[in-house]
């Protein structure tokens, strides 16, 4: 049979079930793909003879959960609601793996890398901190057919991390009379790695808080401590280790979702990496997480769905072992809401700490999710496997009802909806109660029994010729999660126990590989009770899948030689077989690296954010072309208005008004949209910067240099249309002087208005703008006279930018022994410009200082705001 796709709507969960569990021959390999979505793609990709095997399979998938049910239903309230949820979660934890992708297309599409230039590049040409994990060539069987796929593999290598933390106590100030305000009050807890974890509670009860302080977010007036893989936390390893993935996920609107991709590869992936396999690092993960077909389209034209998966996809680019999300379901709907879920067990399952915060999940969505830690009042009311919460609940007189959702039933117990319980349910965990509900294996016995009850018959007469394959795959799966169950469980373990187990594991042989493609979804070595209960999905040989999973462990602990920053090493394609996504590495978790910046150097980040915000203002095509075309329609109006008065001396004060005009008009068309500047892009600076793409420098740097050419041409534009309609002097000196103090003036606007963005928020900005420009048109010198102005108020005039603007641009017209102007009428008082200036107290000005201070007041302005950037950068923290 050729290789065949069978596609799937990802919603259809017994569909998918059957689709996991479809048994194949030694040649066969069944993947299951997130290809699109939301599509799941099953490709069995060669010949077999199982298919009667598969249908039977397929046909008793959907039985598996029936019997269960029924069996379940006849025991005891109590033990029914566990069987449950144990059934249900088994299920669910089949369905999506880590998604897989066809790496032959991309490498074609990439069209640049052979096989052969990428294993090259996977075992260790490519040094430095980033290494591609080693790619396994497994799109062909030994008999030279197309085999399933692998994914995620070109992604640096990192280590597995746990985090602990113990006692966190957090307040916050409420003023000098009201004191302070603890939000969390010493909640401990740990999130294992190859685990979703979920942090629910109501609103209010200090979720998002302390996801803050876990993610390093947080970090000042909290107690406590936090441990990574056993160690005390160095924050700043920690950051580059974990990504945040906040609620709102603001991107950059006018790049498309490669290019969006392409700047987190250049800034986190480092110049260690060439331009080709950052390209197929990105086109891996756009596959993997479903945007291949969209990485043409602008983020801003994405949907919600979409743009929270490319929020993921932007952060998978260094695969950081730890991602924190802060209700990532938010906005989306349920569909779209259990893909994502999917998406991240998926990512959970590949060895990564998933923590998300999340309201209120449906039940099939509660029930993806591996770990809940519960939060009430600032504490903890249940840490432990979501299978087991609705035992403890009843254990402490708390009985969810039948059919009710437990996520909303354990909601409704925070919120008191059945009494005072939070300080019963509290105490019960400080007692360490919970402690048995947090064990992997909770639950997972009395789920063999149901699942053997139903191999044996004990399910209804129509299925028991039926349940016969399924029930034989379920048990694998058990067993193989029973068997995962002595394996160290967490990665400090590992780290302690031996370091060979952190080395890439070892697939000796074809046939290995084979059944490694067989396993190759369930990567996590650490993680016994999950990766147990993922296997099975990937079992191409029911009764064989504990013995592929076996050899993979095995060979895990034998290691073969991934040494240093070779990553891969010796053996490192065949290594790949397991490194869907997080490769154990060298990289400690704990110590700092030799160089403690960012992946790539300060200049490095500049250029790529320079050239990122060019782009981005080039497409602005609504700002930008407008800010072009009123300059240009502004400057015909106002030439129009003055027209030809530069050179009449009775019209004089119509053209000072015409010159103190054009100087207003630069400053104020820089000013307003710079205010907006810091304010719109904050939320993306806050996340990438906390995620360690770049440095602050770099990014003020970056977004203040990127308008400067455009400000320039702008004002230019406006200045010299202006310029050649009221008839000012045609000399090559005045028209530059002229100019060059024009826009002297808008950069020195620009800069106030970065200032106001860089301390305000958009409300305060748009307001404060205008009203601090006031005062210093007032002392530019239009219209009241410098030696007007009483003395105690004539230092204000030194600080007016106005002033040095209008004073340089009257001198540049008039000064500088200009001829006698020309008089149409009877009499000119002003024939002589000198005496002009003399009138305006401007008799005296000297044109390169004013332009001199423009320039120190241009430094200093962009100076403070990056100080006053860096203050509330502080403050969020
Ligand atoms: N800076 C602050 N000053 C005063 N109170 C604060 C501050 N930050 C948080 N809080 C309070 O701390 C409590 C917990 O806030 P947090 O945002 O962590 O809650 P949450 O559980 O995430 O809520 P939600 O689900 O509604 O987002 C809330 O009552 C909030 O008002």
């Amino acid at each position: 049979m050729d290789d065949s796709t069978i596609s799937m709507p990802l919603v259809a969960k017994e569909d998918c079930m059957k689709a996991l569990i479809k048994p194949t021959n030694d040649n066969s390999t069944s993947v299951v793909s997130f290809q699109k979505n939301p599509i799941i793609t099953t490709t069995n990709s060669t010949p077999t003879n199982v298919n009667s095997n598969a249908n039977i399979a397929n046909a008793t998938a959907a039985t598996v959960a029936t019997n269960a049910a029924n069996t379940a239903a006849n025991v005891q309230q109590h033990l029914h609601q566990q069987q449950q949820h144990l059934l249900l979660s088994s299920q669910h934890n089949n369905q999506l793996p880590l998604q897989p992708t066809n790496f032959v297309g991309n490498n074609l599409k990439n069209g640049s890398l052979s096989y052969g230039s990428q294993n090259n590049l996977c075992n260790g040409v490519i040094s430095g901190n980033h290494i591609l994990a080693p790619k396994i060539q497994n799109s062909c069987s030994p008999n030279g057919q197309k085999k399933g796929t692998v994914s995620l593999t070109h992604l640096p290598q990192r280590p597995p991390v746990d985090i602990e933390f113990t006692e966190i106590s957090y307040s916050v100030s409420e003023g000098r009379r009201r004191g302070f305000k603890t939000i969390l009050k010493g909640v401990s807890g740990k999130f294992r790695n190859g685990e979703l974890t979920a942090i629910m509670g109501p609103s209010g009860a200090g979720k998002s808080t302390l996801m803050n302080i876990l993610a390093g977010y947080k970090t000042s007036q909290l107690s406590g401590s936090v441990l990574i893989n056993g160690k005390e936390r160095n924050l700043r390893r920690f950051r580059k280790l974990s990504c945040y993935i906040m609620q709102d996920d603001v991107l950059i609107a006018n790049l498309s979702v490669r290019e969006a991709m392409m700047v987190s590869a250049n800034l986190k992936l480092g110049k260690n990496m060439n331009l080709a396999a950052k390209k197929v690092v990105v086109d891996e993960i756009l596959e993997t997480i479903g945007l291949i077909e969209s990485s043409n389209t602008k983020t801003c034209n994405l949907s919600g769905g979409q743009r929270k998966r490319l929020s993921i996809a932007l952060e998978l680019v260094n695969n950081p072992p730890v991602m924190f999300f802060d209700e990532p379901t938010s906005g989306l709907d349920s569909s779209t809401c259990f893909q994502l879920i999917s998406l991240l067990k998926s990512l959970a399952r590949g060895g990564r700490t998933i923590v998300c915060t999340i309201h209120q999940p449906s039940a099939r969505l509660f029930e993806k999710f591996d770990h809940l830690y519960m939060l009430a009042e600032g504490q903890c009311m249940y840490e432990g496997r979501v299978r087991a919460l609705v035992p403890f609940l009843s254990s402490l007189g708390y009985d969810c009802p039948s059919y009710h959702n437990p996520a909303d039933y354990v909601l409704e117990v925070a919120s008191g909806e059945y009494g005072e319980c939070v300080p019963k349910l509290v105490a019960a965990v400080k007692s360490g109660v919970c402690k048995k509900y947090s064990q992997k294996n909770y639950g997972l016995d009395i789920s063999k029994d149901i699942t053997n009850d139903i191999a044996k018959g004990n399910g209804s007469a129509a299925n028991v010729g039926n349940s016969g394959v399924v029930a034989n795959t379920t048990t694998v799966v058990l067993a193989d999660e029973k068997s995962k169950l002595d394996e160290p469980s967490s990665a400090a373990e590992l780290e302690l126990n031996s370091s060979s187990i952190l080395k890439p594991p070892k697939l000796e042989t074809q046939e290995s590989q084979q059944s490694d493609c067989s396993v190759n979804n369930m990567p996590t070595r650490n993680s016994g009770d999950h990766t147990g209960e993922d296997s099975c999905s990937y079992s191409s040989k029911g009764g064989q899948s504990t013995n592929a999973t076996t050899n993979v462990t095995g060979s895990n602990g034998n290691g073969a030689g991934g040494g240093g920053s070779g990553g891969g090493g010796g053996n490192g394609n065949s290594g790949a077989g397991c490194t869907t996504s997080l490769l154990d590495s060298h990289e400690s978790v704990i110590a700092m690296p030799n160089k403690s910046g960012f992946p790539t150097s300060g200049w490095a980040q500049f250029w790529i954010l320079l050239k990122r915000s060019f782009v981005t203002i080039m497409r602005d095509r609504m700002l930008t072309h407008m800010r072009l075309a009123s300059h240009i329609i502004v400057g015909a109006i106002i030439g129009m208005i003055y027209y030809d008065v530069g050179n009449e001396a009775s019209k004089v004060m119509s053209n000072a008004g015409c010159i103190f005009f054009t100087t207003l008009f630069t400053m104020f068309t820089a000013m307003m949209p710079t205010i907006l500047t810091f304010p719109t892009e904050m939320s993306v600076f806050v996340r990438e910067h906390l995620n360690y793409w770049y440095s602050l420098k770099a990014f003020y740097f970056a977004k203040t240099m990127a308008d400067l050419p455009f400000q320039i041409i702008f004002s230019s534009v406006y200045v010299i249309v202006v310029y050649y309609l009221t008839s000012q002097p045609m000399e090559p000196q005045r028209v530059t002087m002229f100019v060059v103090i024009c826009v002297l003036t808008s950069l020195v606007a620009q800069s106030l208005g970065l200032l106001i963005g860089a301390g305000m928020n958009i409300e305060a900005g748009v307001f404060l703008g205008p009203v601090t420009t006031i005062p210093t048109i007032l002392f530019s010198g239009f219209f009241v006279n410098f030696d007007t102005i009483p003395g105690y108020l004539q230092w204000v005039t030194y600080v007016s930018y106005v002033r040095y603007g209008f004073e340089g641009a009257m001198v540049s017209i008039y000064g500088m022994d200009r001829a006698k102007l020309q008089c149409d009428a009877m009499y000119c008082h002003f024939r002589s410009p000198k005496k002009f200036l003399e009138e305006m107290s401007m008799d005296k000005a000297e044109y390169w200082i004013d332009a001199v201070a423009l320039i120190g007041i241009f430094i200093a302005l962009r100076i403070i705001a990056y100080f006053v950037l860096r203050w509330k950068l502080h403050m969020i923290r």
